[in-house]
């Protein structure tokens, strides 16, 4: 018998920083969400060091005092690496590397890390590498000719190791960004979800939303298990106790007893300050949360900061482009949470748990009762030509009667406004008074 014992690698050991300028009112909250996207990047986090200060340094980030506190700490405390709470310039980056000897990371680049590091498919991989990239673009210096000072281009990982003989220049750069770009739009999962959306064009399309690890996945798996039978089990998502699992967008349909049904996605999470290249190159994973009906925000209502949670995800749909979408308020987690009845229903809020089966039943009704409020029941004339939008109402709709006459197929059918613009032009005139 041999045993083996699993070796793993060493976690680099990193302070973490923040400066608290203009007296910044999310700054406890955005130094905790800090410490958590490094433990998700496997770093083991040794120290803090925090600043007030009226404004930035604009050499070296933090004044001069505290830049030489955070040298004396990291040699304390055997760090090797400072993680900075912001978006900094190249410079104050380099500058600030020169005078602690530490490697410097910023906010974004942790988050791209991550973002990185979590890409399985072959679209998330494309998006994450186009954001680093661009990243990258603003930091190399003309004269360089190593990847040492140039940063985001390669492994990040293997910061500073491996980089050396790599020569890539802004020109180079520039023009793998756009292949990228190029390859991104002829993917075949982006032409996937496309077809998707036309052929299924008539059906309502809810989208989950929400901070990163509040139960998105779970949820659909749930209304999938609860709703799809058989089908439901081998058409998972994947779901898991970490930072973005989910770096893609799935669409599942779920039909619900009496042929109600609609499309429901499930895709990525959000933190705060979410680097703005980022959020560009998922645009094509995010437009199907642009176009849904109905949005439901998942909240972990465990999470003591879950109200800045959702104000993030305010935020991030707000930088989306997504606005006048009806929501739903989907408090989750609500088994970890004490004396908290569930599941319970108090205007368009709902407090649940993604694993109690009653919770998922009445999510469900809450889905269908918004999205069908505002369908009408009309009668449509549909000629014999048209046999395909016949077909299509017939797959995607609720009929509720059906008789046939000289010139077409005569139907009596509930359809949502978009659907009713579609088919106004068979609509009997009778009903439109
Ligand atoms: N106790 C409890 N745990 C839950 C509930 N819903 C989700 N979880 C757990 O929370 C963790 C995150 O769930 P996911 O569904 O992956 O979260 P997500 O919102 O899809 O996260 P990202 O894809 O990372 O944005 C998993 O470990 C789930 O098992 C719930 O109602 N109760
Ligand atoms: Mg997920």
């Amino acid at each position: 018998m041999t045993n083996t014992i699993e070796v793993q690698a060493p976690q680099e050991r990193v302070l973490l920083g923040g400066l608290n300028y203009n007296g910044r009112a999310d700054f406890d909250y955005t130094m905790t969400e800090l410490q958590q996207l490094a433990i998700a990047d496997e770093l083991a986090v040794v120290g803090e060091v925090r600043q007030n200060l009226d404004r930035v340094d604009r050499a070296t980030y933090f004044g001069s005092g505290k830049v030489e506190e955070i040298k004396g700490l990291a040699q304390e405390l055997n760090a090797t690496t400072i993680v900075i709470d912001d978006e900094l310039s190249p410079s104050q980056i380099a500058n600030l590397e020169k005078q602690t000897g530490l490697h410097v990371l910023d906010r974004t680049e942790l988050i791209l890390e991550i973002f990185a590091d979590r890409a399985h498919t072959a679209q998330a991989k494309i998006q994450v590498e186009i954001a680093r990239l661009q990243y990258a673009l603003p930091r190399i210096h003309p004269s360089a000719n190593n990847l040492d000072q140039q940063r985001g281009g390669g492994g990040f990982k293997n910061r500073g190791s491996g980089e050396t003989k790599t020569e890539l220049n802004r020109r180079t750069i520039r023009k793998r960004i756009s292949d990228l770009q190029q390859k991104l739009t002829g993917s075949d999962q982006v032409a996937d979800t496309q077809q998707q959306r036309r052929n299924e064009s008539d059906i309502p399309r809810v989208a989950l939303v929400g901070y990163t690890n509040a139960g998105k996945s779970t949820t659909m798996n749930e209304l999938l298990r609860t709703f799809a039978g058989e089908q439901g089990t081998d058409k998972q998502v994947f779901e898991k106790d970490m930072l973005f699992a989910t770096l893609d967008t799935s669409v599942r349909k779920i039909v619900l007893p009496q042929n109600q049904r609609f499309l429901l996605s499930d895709t990525v999470g959000f933190v705060s300050h979410l680097p703005h290249n980022l959020i560009a190159s998922f645009n094509s994973t995010l437009a199907e949360a642009a176009q849904a009906d109905l949005l439901i925000q998942v909240i972990d209502f465990s999470d003591p900061n879950y109200r800045e949670m959702m104000q993030t995800t305010a935020e991030t749909l707000k930088e989306i482009g997504i606005k006048d979408i009806p929501m739903i308020y989907a408090f989750n987690k609500a088994d970890r949470c004490e004396n908290v009845s569930y599941p319970e229903i108090e205007g368009h809020d709902l407090t649940y748990s993604a694993k109690d089966s009653a919770s998922i039943k009445l999510l469900a009704k809450m889905i269908t009762d918004q999205i069908y409020a505002n369908y009408q029941t009309v009668t449509l004339l549909i000629p014999f030509s048209e046999a395909r939008d016949l077909a299509q109402l017939t797959a995607n709709t609720k009929i509720l009667s059906q008789d046939y006459t000289e010139t077409g197929t005569l139907i009596e059918v509930q359809l949502s406004p978009r659907q009713l613009q579609t088919y106004q032009k068979y609509q009997q005139v009778s009903d439109q008074n």
